[in-house]
């Protein structure tokens, strides 16, 4: 049985079972004692011992019954919520279809600024034959947001998607298709094909975004803009930091275009075709997070140190770029996981903190506590298990190469679509790391007796304190982060572990030597 404490109502709580709290009163305790009255004295010692038996049976019978009951009754406070956060995706996804509909910050920006279709005639017309039953393309006729120009028009560059097969490319948008014609099961294709990305239209607008701090970011960064708006003559958007740097390097950037603020840098998706990232994968993990929603393609050029993320080398940017805004390109659709945190205090008002996209992962540790993590994880309404130990992190396939990697994590093509569910130094010799598929909802839970707080970090930024009775909820997001490819999905993902990690690097054996005969 498990250890017991008393706390200072004078309840007895159970240390948790495999991670489950059984909570347990001992008020009924004095029934027990009528039911099984003290023995008359002189009765023999086995009477004694078979009371006291009776008792601990009792005793244990109503613990469990107790038990069952708070389990069932938290499992079905957290059904609703689960039911309301799909409601809610749902909903999203919904709204992100028809814009016109939306509501909070995000949405009310979006939907004040741009995003709103055209009522022409042409313009539907072309919208209803581009995205047709099959293919997924984007094709927005944008109102521009810009204040000084009243409705001025902005059409936002459309493309097509297809998946190819060995080097065919099909039209055809092809999710996992399961057919089980005359009791066969076949499956005729696979997401996780390589995907192309064509253009349909001109891209028009590129956000070039820079690592700070870097001399050679800098450089390359004012280089960049100029080749591009006089080779391309596109228009170019830059973080306010960058613009300022920019400016004093010359006045001929003027022309250069920003934000002012969070809300209209929401509105960048509605503009934006393109986005270039000069940096290492910090820069792309950073342009990752400035979209809340939808994000274009992104274009990353390597100058860190690692670059799993950015295959693009700088010598070659105007060849590249070249070929990027010619298409079509190779691009990798990276999941991101969305997490919300939510509050015991606030348990009733379901959603009391703003969802936040994660392209690697969220980390739930111990931060500067010396205690042990203690934290309960769930799948969808299934007990997972209860991790002790440092932390646990809950990865994308892309940041399988990140964080997880070195916590023992596998890694795992980008395209395959999965959440990794990896401790931190666990304390417990049988503690490995799981894969889980990329429907599931995931709940970790600082429970009520932990010892500690709990710290959630995102991406390894934006780290939040996590009380005992909060909660984080974390679920694939419907929105993707696309980068453009050196080569292909498998092949850089390939060139990143060998050159990046030096993945199985050893010596090759000599030939001389033994061998079977
Ligand atoms: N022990 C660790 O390995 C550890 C600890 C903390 C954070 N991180 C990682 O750092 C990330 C934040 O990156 P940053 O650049 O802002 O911080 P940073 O500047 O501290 O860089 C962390 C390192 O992780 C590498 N990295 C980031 N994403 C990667 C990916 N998907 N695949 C392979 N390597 C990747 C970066 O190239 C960099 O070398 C977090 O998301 C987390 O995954 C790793
Ligand atoms: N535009 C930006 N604004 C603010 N911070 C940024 C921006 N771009 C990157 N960062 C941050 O700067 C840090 C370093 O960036 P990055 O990882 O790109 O460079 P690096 O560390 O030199 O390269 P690598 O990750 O390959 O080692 C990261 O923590 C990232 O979040």
């Amino acid at each position: 049985m498990s250890p017991s404490k008393f706390t200072s109502t004078g309840e007895e709580t159970l240390q948790p079972e495999n991670g489950i709290i059984n909570s347990f009163s001992l008020f009924s305790e004095k029934a027990v004692d009528e039911i099984l009255q003290p023995p008359v004295q002189g009765t023999d010692d086995h009477l004694i011992e078979f009371s006291e038996a009776m008792r601990t049976v009792a005793k244990t019978l109503r613990r469990a019954a107790e038990g069952k009951a708070a389990a069932q009754a938290e499992a079905a406070e957290w059904k609703r919520r689960y039911d309301l956060e799909k409601a809610r995706n749902l909903q999203l996804e919904r709204k992100e279809q028809s814009p016109g509909e939306q509501d909070g910050d995000y949405y009310e920006a979006v939907g004040n600024f741009a995003n709103r279709p055209v009522s022409s005639n042409v313009a539907n017309k072309q919208f209803e034959k581009c995205c047709g039953e099959n293919g997924i393309c984007s094709h927005e006729v944008l109102r521009d947001g810009e204040s000084d120009s009243v409705s001025k028009m902005v059409r936002k560059a459309s493309f097509r998607l297809s998946w190819c097969c060995k080097g065919e490319q099909s039209d055809q948008h092809k999710h996992d298709i399961v057919s089980f014609e005359r009791g066969n099961i076949t499956t005729a294709g696979r997401s996780s094909r390589q995907i192309s990305l064509r253009w349909e239209s001109d891209p028009r607008t590129v956000l070039v975004l820079t690592k700070p701090n870097s001399i050679s970011v800098r450089i390359l960064c004012a280089e960049m803009v100029r080749w591009l708006r006089e080779q391309k003559k596109l228009d170019i958007y830059v973080e306010p930091r960058v613009r300022a740097e920019l400016l004093t390097e010359s006045s001929y950037f003027n022309f250069v275009q920003t934000w002012k603020d969070d809300k209209e840098m929401l509105l960048l998706h509605t503009k934006v075709d393109l986005v270039a990232t000069l940096g290492g994968d910090g820069t792309v993990l950073w342009a990752a997070s400035m979209f809340k929603g939808p994000v274009p393609p992104i274009v990353p050029f390597s100058l860190g140190s690692l670059g799993f993320m950015t295959p693009f080398h700088t010598e070659h940017y105007r060849e590249c770029l070249d070929s990027v805004l010619k298409g079509p390109i190779s691009i990798t659709l990276r999941h991101r996981l969305q997490c919300h945190v939510i509050r015991d205090a606030a348990k009733h008002e379901y959603e009391t903190e703003e969802p936040i996209l994660v392209l690697n992962e969220v980390t739930i540790d111990r931060g500067i506590s010396s205690y042990l993590t203690n934290l309960e994880c769930y799948c969808d309404n299934s007990f997972v298990t209860c991790v002790q130990g440092d932390g646990l992190i809950l990865s994308t396939t892309s940041g399988s190469t990140a964080y997880s990697l070195a916590a023992g994590g596998s890694m795992v093509h980008p395209q395959v679509p999965g959440i990794l569910f990896t401790p931190i130094c666990p304390h417990s010799l049988s503690f490995r790391p799981l894969i889980l598929p990329e429907h599931v909802t995931l709940r970790v839970q600082v429970p009520f007796n932990s010892r500690s707080h709990a710290w959630a970090s995102f991406d390894g930024k934006d780290r939040k304190q996590l009380a005992a009775g909060d909660a984080l909820v974390c679920s694939m997001a419907p929105w993707p982060v696309p980068t453009a490819c050196q080569v292909d999905s498998t092949s850089d993902f390939l060139r990143s572990i060998h050159e990046g990690l030096h993945w199985n690097l050893r010596k090759t054996q000599s030939f001389d030597g033994p061998r079977d005969s």
